[in-house]
C-alpha cells in the first residue's frame, strides 16, 4: 500500500486544481443538484488494506456502476446461456444509443449499454421474488457493507425523465427479448441506478473481481475465476461505452463509469480503485475520474499491460 499512497496524494492534488473540463449531468434532473467540486479517490487492495483523499467518505449516486453488480448476480443465476440474450461486443455508440438494436434484433451489443443493463434487469426480474430487495441483499452481502441503500429520490427522478429507457424496453420487448412487464422491468432499472456509496466503498465492494481468492464474509464464493475474467474482459472492452479504447489506452485497466461522476477500476491480483468527481466529458464519463487514474497508473506503472 505505501507505494500508492504518496502518489495518491500527489497525483490528487495534482488533478484537483486542473481547470474544470466537462458539465454534471442534468438528464436526471436530481442529479443536477451535486456540488461539481467534490473529488475523492479510494485504493482497497486484495489484502484489505484501505487508503483514501477529498470526498472518499461521501456517499454519490454509482448509476452505471452498479451494472457491475447487476451482471454479476444475473452470470450466477444463468452461467453461459446469459450470452444468448445480451452481446460482449463493445458497441462504439454512446451509452443509451438506440441505433444498433433494430439491425440486432433486440439482442444488445453488451450488457453495460443501457439497453443491456435493462436486458440484464428483465432476467433478474425473472429469477428473484422481491427485485430490488434480493439484489440489495446481494450487494449487501458481496460487500459486506449492511447500510447500502437506494437513493428513491433518484430513482424516482429518473423515472419521470427517464425517456429513453422507457423507449429501449419497450423497443426490445418487441423483439420478446425482454420477457417481464415493462414497468416491472424499469422500476428495477431505475432503482439499481440510484445505488449510493462512497469511494471507500466502492473500491472495497468489487474486490470479488481482482481477488482470485475472495470468499464473502459468509465463505462463499462470487464467481469462478473464470466468470470474474470474463467480466473484466468485458469491463475492458465495453465499461465505457464509445471511449472504452480510450481509457484502456490511457488507464490500462478494466474499469467502470456512472454519470454520477464515479468510476471504478481493476487491477486483477493487486488492487481496486474508485474515483469520483462529477462532471463529465461529453461520452457521459468522469474527466477528472479519468485524468487521475490516467496518471495513477503511469506513475505506478500498474497496469494490465
Ligand atoms: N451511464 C450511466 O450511468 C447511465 C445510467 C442512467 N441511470 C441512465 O440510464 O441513463
Amino acid at each position: 500500500m505505501e507505494k500508492y499512497q504518496k502518489i495518491i496524494e500527489d497525483v490528487y492534488l495534482e488533478v484537483k486544481n486542473t481547470p474544470h473540463s466537462g458539465k454534471v449531468a442534468n438528464y436526471i434532473p436530481e442529479l443536477a443538484f451535486v456540488d461539481p467540486e467534490n473529488f475523492g479517490v479510494n485504493i482497497t487492495t486484495i489484502d484489505k488494506e484501505s487508503f483514501g483523499v477529498g470526498d472518499f467518505n461521501k456517499k454519490f449516486s454509482v448509476q452505471s456502476i452498479t451494472k457491475i453488480l447487476s451482471l454479476t448476480l444475473a452470470y450466477k443465476f444463468e452461467g453461459g446461456k446469459l450470452w444468448d440474450r445480451v452481446d460482449v461486443e463493445p458497441s462504439g455508440n454512446p451509452f443509451n444509443s438506440l441505433l444498433q438494436l433494430e439491425a440486432d434484433l433486440g439482442k444488445p451489443r453488451n450488457p453495460f449499454i443501457n439497453a443491456g443493463a435493462i436486458v440484464i434487469c428483465d432476467v433478474l426480474v425473472s429469477h428473484l421474488k422481491n427485485p430490488k430487495e434480493d439484489f440489495l441483499d446481494f450487494c449487501k452481502e458481496i460487500s459486506n457493507i449492511s447500510t447500502l441503500k437506494y437513493n428513491e429520490k433518484v430513482a424516482l427522478s429518473e423515472k419521470g425523465s427517464g425517456y429513453r429507457n422507457v423507449a429501449l424496453c419497450n423497443f426490445i420487448k418487441s423483439f420478446g427479448n425482454i420477457k417481464n412487464d415493462v414497468e416491472e422491468v424499469l422500476d428495477f432499472y431505475f432503482n439499481m441506478c440510484s445505488l449510493e456509496m462512497t469511494c471507500k466503498e466502492l473500491s472495497k465492494t468489487v474486490l470479488f473481481l481482482a481477488d482470485d481468492h475472495f470468499v464473502t464474509h459468509k465463505g462463499e464464493r462470487v464467481l469462478t475465476m473464470s466468470q470474474a475474467k470474463r467480466i473484466n474482459a468485458i469491463l475492458l472492452t465495453c465499461g465505457f461505452y464509445d471511449e472504452s479504447g480510450e481509457f484502456a489506452f490511457r488507464v490500462g485497466l478494466p474499469g467502470k463509469s456512472g454519470v454520477g461522476g464515479g468510476i471504478v477500476a481493476i487491477h486483477p491480483d493487486q488492487y481496486c480503485i474508485a474515483v469520483w468527481s462529477p462532471k463529465l466529458n461529453i461520452k457521459g464519463n468522469s474527466y477528472k475520474g479519468m485524468l487521475f487514474l490516467e496518471k495513477f497508473t503511469s506513475k505506478t506503472t500498474s497496469s494490465i499491460f
